[in-house]
């Protein structure tokens, strides 16, 4: 069996992060482990508090999978401060790492920052080098590109940007677009679209959590990076279609969408 190690923070609440990770990790047929950067208490409303792990900790999980179930992929997500990057950084590099996707998360959907603004900077010099793709959504892809990002045209640019300045696949996320729900990847000079209709459904908590760690698996599955994408989009999709409806605020979407397993029936 393929594995398929998240580097990212927990969220109680189950929506994003490491849980978004292992759930989609196992619903695309690997096995899932983890390494985590920060607990947070948060909900759908909002992140109420965060406790980041040491540098040292976060260390020791990393050496402790490397060493024992060497990961065929690696998503990271939240990484909250620059000496948790660097730790990161350096254990990728140790190990030769492979098939990384860096999902470069900075806010919630809630809005509550989830990288520290200092960090940024050093997410950017030590980690967007190490990774096979990065995977920001259209505020992130301004960041990261210095660029205003309006039009499909903008979004290509920026795409163009990221990669050539950091080596890597870019797929700039088209979910906080005003039109359609396209994303766009830069590999290797070469531009292709992902095509998605806009589902008409707020509970997107966790979709970017979500995406790239589906994209992580089928990379260590073997799929090519355009292939990975293509099957990752269809995952998020049918996840955002079975229109899951809980909690107050902007609620997490449903993994078992597609599960036949009669351990899944429910009691009448
Ligand atoms: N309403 C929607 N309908 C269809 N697809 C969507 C919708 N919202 C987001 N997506 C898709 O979900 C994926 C994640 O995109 P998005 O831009 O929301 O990332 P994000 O902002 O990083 O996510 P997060 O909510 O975790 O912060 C993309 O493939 C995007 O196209
Ligand atoms: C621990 C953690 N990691 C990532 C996100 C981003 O997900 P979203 O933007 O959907 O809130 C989050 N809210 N919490």
């Amino acid at each position: 069996m393929k594995t398929v190690l998240t580097i990212a923070g927990s969220d109680s609440s189950g929506g994003a992060g490491i849980q978004a990770d292992l759930k989609t990790m196992t619903m695309n047929g690997v096995y899932a482990m983890s390494a985590i950067t920060a607990l947070t208490a948060q909900n759908t409303t909002g992140v109420r508090a965060v406790e980041e792990a040491s540098p040292e900790f976060l260390g020791q999980q990393i050496d402790a999978v490397f060493e024992d179930i060497y990961p065929d992929a690696v998503k990271i997500g939240m990484v909250a401060s620059c000496e948790l990057i660097r730790v990161i950084a350096d254990k990728l590099r140790y190990y030769r790492a492979r098939n990384v996707v860096l999902d470069p998360v900075m806010v919630a959907t809630s809005g509550s920052a989830l990288l520290r603004n200092d960090a940024v900077q050093t997410l950017m010099t030590e980690l967007l080098p190490l990774a096979a793709l990065v995977t920001p959504n259209i505020p992130e892809a301004e960041i990261l590109s210095g660029m205003h990002i309006e039009t499909a045209e903008d979004m290509v640019k920026a795409a163009e940007q990221i990669s050539s300045a950091y080596h890597c696949a870019v797929l700039l996320k088209g979910g906080h677009s005003v039109n359609d729900a396209n994303d766009l990847l830069c590999a290797d000079g070469k531009i292709t679209w992902f095509e998605g209709k806009r589902i008409d459904n707020p509970n997107t908590h966790g979709t970017g959590c979500t995406l790239s760690s589906a994209i992580a698996s089928n990379l260590a599955k073997g799929f090519t990076l355009a292939e990975s994408v293509r099957r990752a989009k269809e995952y998020i999709s049918g996840a955002l279609a079975a229109m899951l409806n809980l909690g107050k605020g902007a609620g997490p979407m449903m993994h078992n969408f597609d599960l036949k397993s009669p351990f899944a029936e429910e009691a009448n």
